[in-house]
């Protein structure tokens, strides 16, 4: 555990703050593939700096035969998918946990498309072989979609033929896999939902075209959440007007806890009066990347929560429900595990110390009730940095009631 532990700020008052945030993870992460395939030649608009994406640039350089995936759901889903199209053999492996992190149904389905894959620890996990084959490759492939999106994603982003995938499970986070059809459309690509559980794609990169990366959704909800804990109000700047990330369901989960939403010349507003509103009942299955979020406006809610959908946390950076359920209950709430999520309840909160577990959303679950809860600290906050750099510094100015560090000018690359 490392030794350094941030003493989490506490709310001063109401809040009165404009946040301006990063590219998305997700639509990075797609954008940094799509060039890849089209060998290099697709600029890129406002692409996200992070732990997670500088992992991907590396992964994605041409003739890479050792791929450090880190924690990244995108990079060990993604270039796996990448690497059974191509000719070479490509090794992969990553953090501690990540050797935990699901992934056999995808590479079972590459294996389909004739690649040969090579285990080298614990069968179905990291590390891992992939030797691809220059096709041709088979039409059709059955998939099991249950514990992740991204093994859909990954087949459709990679495929450089046309390739109808039959899914064999639910998927969980819709949203993403409409962002990756959407990205890959406008690049071309035929890409068609052509029932329930078939999806198709014509493979060629047809239009290479610029893409545009917004801020990232998902890590906005700590921000706007501060605007209940505290009152007062957060706006996060830039917000799309039309968009597939998970994010945007904050426009309608955050008023089931009260606050009121609206956008003005400048973005997404979050007002709240602070700090008390009823327990929710709420789906996750299509944005379970918001739940530690919810989790924690849940804790400080004044009926019981339900967390529905998100039995495919036990897959993310760490076991999300367990996680969620210990961190819980550290500081006097309760929580309890089901199958597909968690009910947590009102308790008598008290300052914690809060584990990160190398988690970039525990870690913000932390702060959100530090600002309730004065006297809590969090171990390993930097590990924000998988998708936010600067996370500190920018909860910061938000509590000082400026603006967040600038972003001059969306850099081109
Ligand atoms: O494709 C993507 O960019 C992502 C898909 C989702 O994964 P799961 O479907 O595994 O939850 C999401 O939770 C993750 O943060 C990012
Ligand atoms: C699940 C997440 O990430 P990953 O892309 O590593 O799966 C997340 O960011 O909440």
């Amino acid at each position: 555990m490392p030794a350094e532990w941030w003493n989490a700020p506490t709310c001063k008052g109401p809040l009165n703050a404009t946040v301006t945030l990063p590219g998305s993870k997700s639509e990075t992460a797609r954008a940094l593939v799509l060039r890849a395939r089209a060998g290099g030649n697709i600029p890129i608009l406002g692409a996200l700096k992070s732990r997670d994406t500088e992992l991907a640039r590396r992964a994605l350089i041409p003739g890479t035969s050792s791929v450090d995936c880190g924690l990244a759901g995108t990079v060990m889903r993604f270039v796996p998918a990448l690497a059974a199209f191509n000719t070479a053999t490509t090794r992969f492996d990553g953090d501690p946990h990540a050797r935990k992190r699901p992934i056999a149904p995808l590479l079972d389905a590459l294996e389909r498309l004739g690649a040969k894959v090579r285990y080298m620890g614990v069968p179905g996990f990291l590390p891992f072989e992939i030797t691809g084959h220059g096709g041709p490759y088979p039409a059709e492939v059955e998939l099991d979609s249950s514990q992740s999106s991204q093994y859909l994603s990954a087949l459709l982003l990679a495929s450089p033929a046309p390739l109808r995938i039959h899914l064999t499970g639910r998927v969980p986070s819709v949203p993403h896999i409409r962002m990756t059809a959407h990205m890959l459309q406008s690049q071309g690509v035929d890409v068609q939902q052509l029932d329930e559980r078939t999806w198709f794609t014509s493979g060629a990169l047809t239009h290479p075209s610029p893409i545009r990366i917004d801020p990232d959704l998902s890590n906005a909800g700590p921000f706007l959440a501060a605007a209940l804990v505290c009152g007062g109000n957060v706006t996060v700047a830039n917000w799309p007007e039309s968009t597939y990330q998970a994010g945007d369901a904050w426009r309608w989960i955050l008023p089931m806890f009260g606050a009121e939403v609206s956008f003005t010349d400048v973005g997404l507003r979050v007002t709240h009066s602070g700090g008390r509103w009823p327990g929710i009942d709420i789906d996750l299955g299509d944005v379970g990347e918001l739940a530690p979020t919810v989790a924690a406006l849940a804790v400080l809610g004044e009926s019981e929560s339900r967390l529905r959908g998100i039995g495919h946390l036990r897959g993310h950076e760490t076991d999300r429900l367990a996680a969620l359920a210990t961190e819980i209950s550290r500081c006097g709430g309760t929580c309890r595990v089901v199958e597909d999520g968690l009910v947590i309840s009102p308790g008598r909160l008290h300052p914690a110390d809060f584990i990160a577990y190398d988690d970039h959303r525990m870690a913000t679950f932390g702060a959100i009730l530090g600002l309730a809860l004065p006297g809590s600290r969090i171990n390993n906050i930097e590990t924000t940095a998988k998708t936010l750099p600067d996370f500190v510094a920018r909860w910061d100015a938000m509590l000082r009631g400026g603006r967040s560090p600038k972003i001059a000018e969306l850099s081109v690359e």
